[in-house]
């Protein structure tokens, strides 16, 4: 047991329950109301196609302080269920209500696992479940066990894509600071938590300037088929330098879609894109490598939820990087993270 789940337990609170009530302060809500790259994807996937939502029964799984519920019910939805386990809950009933969209919302508070609809099934189901790296939190499972029991045949999901990508940066610096400073800190080792740092990604907004290999796609998942088992993955990947320069860590990010959209909508929070809240995730080498323009690294990742807590991640990636003249070293690693 890690001394934070023990705490926890010592409360007499257990990781759902602060999961739940991490979403109950609105600062949370703001910060992703805020994210506009995110909001207007969803808003102008919705409300550019009322063709889609129009007299439509729709199920808003995890719906916050109520935003996706109002853009459904402006598109045209005939219905829209709005479930949402955390405090915030009582604050999008009554955002509902002011807004005067009450009698075609109706919002819910409760587990989507544990509630019963008043309905049998749901044209659409939209949601926003992404965490940092995509994966983090898990609330994709309950997106699909929502889609499972509660879609009908044909029904759409927004959004309906997703894919992660991997490349490699030049992060000299910021390696140093983050993961060098524990060498030397006022005179002593700190080596014991070095060994921590390097385990843990580090969720950060990366310039394009430091991004100095092609991408490669590790993970590509269709909404409406994908099945939890396969969220847990292994995935070889190839990229390529595309100058001379140094590389110090992976860099994962990942792409959402709105295929269903008359004008497919999608967006990217890599770091090619304009900023997110997710920004992207880094996984700092232990090795630094020197590449030449046109070399690969070649390696597999495999990710997937940790034993301790479904909602964490357990990463590992394995890479091979073979220069190619002699005077530089063939470099391997293994290395296993934790997203916690
Ligand atoms: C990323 S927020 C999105 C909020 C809102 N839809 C928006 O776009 O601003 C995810 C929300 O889903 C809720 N949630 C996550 N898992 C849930 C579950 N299993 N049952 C009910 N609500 C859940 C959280 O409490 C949180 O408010």
């Amino acid at each position: 047991m890690s001394q934070q789940e023990a705490q926890q337990q010592e409360n007499g609170l257990t990781a759902q329950d602060y999961y739940f009530d991490s979403y109950s302060h609105w600062g949370i809500h703001e910060e992703m109301l805020k994210d506009d790259v995110r909001t207007l994807s969803y808003r102008d996937a919705i409300m550019q196609n009322p063709h889609l939502f129009r007299d439509k029964v729709v199920l808003d799984v995890g719906c916050g302080t109520g935003i996706l519920s109002m853009f459904c019910a402006r598109a045209g939805a005939k219905h829209v269920y709005g479930i949402d386990m955390s405090e915030i809950i009582h604050k999008a009933r009554e955002i509902v209500n002011i807004n005067k969209l009450s009698d075609r919302i109706t919002v819910i508070k409760g587990k989507m696992e544990d509630i019963q609809l008043p309905v049998e099934k749901v044209d659409i189901i939209v949601s926003e479940w992404m965490g940092y790296f995509l994966l983090y939190e898990s609330m994709l499972d309950t997106v699909l066990l929502a889609r499972d029991r509660y879609l009908a045949p044909g029904g759409l999901m927004f959004p309906d894509r997703a894919k992660l990508l991997i490349a490699a940066i030049e992060d000299a610096e910021y390696k140093e600071e983050k993961i060098g400073f524990w060498d030397d800190v006022y005179g002593f080792d700190f080596s014991p938590i070095k060994r921590d740092v390097w385990k843990e990604p580090l969720v950060d907004n990366v310039d394009r300037i430091a991004v100095n290999t092609n991408s490669c796609e590790i993970l590509s998942i269709d909404l409406t088929t994908v099945k939890k088992e396969e969220l847990s993955f292994s995935s070889p990947f190839e990229i390529t330098a595309t100058r001379n320069d140094y590389v110090h860590a992976f860099l994962a990010w990942f792409d959402v879609e709105f295929s269903a959209c008359h004008k497919p909508l999608s967006f990217s929070t890599g770091p090619f894109s304009r900023y997110t809240h997710w920004k992207q995730t880094v996984f700092y080498t232990h090795k630094d490598l020197t590449v030449k323009n046109g070399e690969y690294i070649r390696g597999t990742i495999s990710c997937k939820p940790a034993e301790r807590n479904h909602r964490e991640l357990d990463i590992d990636i394995s890479y091979n990087f073979i220069p190619k003249d002699e005077e530089r070293e063939v470099v391997s690693e293994e290395l296993s993270y934790r997203m916690c």
